[in-house]
């Protein structure tokens, strides 16, 4: 009963931007889009530039932690320049907290789209997204940094193709130096403690976890039949088969993204030529 009075009143105390309420001088609040382990994020109108904006409010409650974790989002989404990552507009700090204003993105998550929708993945359809995906998280690589979160609720599918979002995980290649990348304590923030290493063989094997969810997907289980591993449940081509296992960590791990990319090119250029 306490606990749920304590969380009741954290809950109250981090909904500071009703609807209607004013984000930096310009950000008009809607409504709320989502709400993380650190951030609440607001779908709110830019009165300054016009459109749409998803602002990313730190919870209040969760202090100093909460700022830092923004700021660091903050500065590795100012390294990075894709169209398919969403832009920064503003940045700020009030006696309310901290802010980031990106552009909205009117899309799906893959998880809505897979367990609420009932979506269904082929392999060539699975492959054809874990290529769209790849060319996202190579740029974040190529500019020296590692996402650490990708899962199914952080991409959205919109109309011109798959976006990458939530970086707040994310770090610099190795782990970062100087203060903003100094270790805290995530436990205190409710986020499970990251065990992953900051290298990109843990962004090539949450690509590899998401393959195996969009696959699992078209998964009819047998009534009754026991669960068994994913080699014998699902039903792939080999060279699919090999590919999560070097993405999953128990084959020759890629040297880099652009392998990667180059092996499930082919392997989709295969898919696409019919057989004899
Ligand atoms: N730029 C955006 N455009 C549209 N919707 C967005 C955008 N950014 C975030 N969202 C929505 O808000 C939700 C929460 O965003 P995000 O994952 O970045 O927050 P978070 O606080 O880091 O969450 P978590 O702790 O679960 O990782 C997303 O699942 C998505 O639905």
């Amino acid at each position: 009963m306490l606990n749920r009075l304590r969380r009741f009143a954290a809950a109250w105390r981090d909904y500071r931007h009703p609807a209607g309420s004013l984000i930096g001088g310009r950000f008009r609040t809607e409504r709320v889009l989502g709400i993380g382990s650190y951030g609440i994020v607001l779908y709110c109108r830019d009165e300054k530039e016009g459109g749409a904006v998803a602002v990313k409010v730190a919870k209040p409650t969760k202090a100093d932690a909460g700022r830092r974790l923004l700021a660091r989002e903050r500065e590795v989404l100012s390294g990075l320049d894709h169209p398919f990552i969403p832009a920064i507009r503003a940045y700020g700090e009030n006696r309310r907290g901290s802010w980031l204003a990106l552009d909205y993105i009117a899309g799906r998550t893959l998880e809505d789209l897979i367990f609420a929708e009932g979506r269904r993945f082929g392999e060539r359809e699975c492959l054809e997204w874990a290529l769209e995906l790849l060319e996202r998280v190579s740029h974040v690589h190529d500019r020296g940094f590692v996402h650490l979160d990708l899962r199914i609720p952080n991409v959205l599918l919109e109309a011109n193709g798959l976006y990458l979002i939530d970086f707040g995980l994310a770090r610099p290649i190795g782990g970062g130096s100087g203060p903003l990348w100094e270790e805290y304590d995530t436990e205190a923030l409710g986020m499970p403690r990251s065990l992953r290493p900051p290298g990109i063989q843990s962004d090539l094997c949450d690509i590899g976890h998401m393959m195996l969810f969009m696959l699992y997907s078209a998964y009819e289980p047998e009534h009754g039949a026991p669960e068994r591993v994913w080699e014998e449940e699902l039903d792939l081509s080999s060279s699919l088969h090999a590919v999560l296992h070097r993405l999953l960590g128990s084959g020759k791990p890629y040297a880099g993204t652009a392998d990667c990319i180059a092996e499930l090119t082919g392997i989709l250029a295969d898919c696409r030529t019919p057989g004899p």
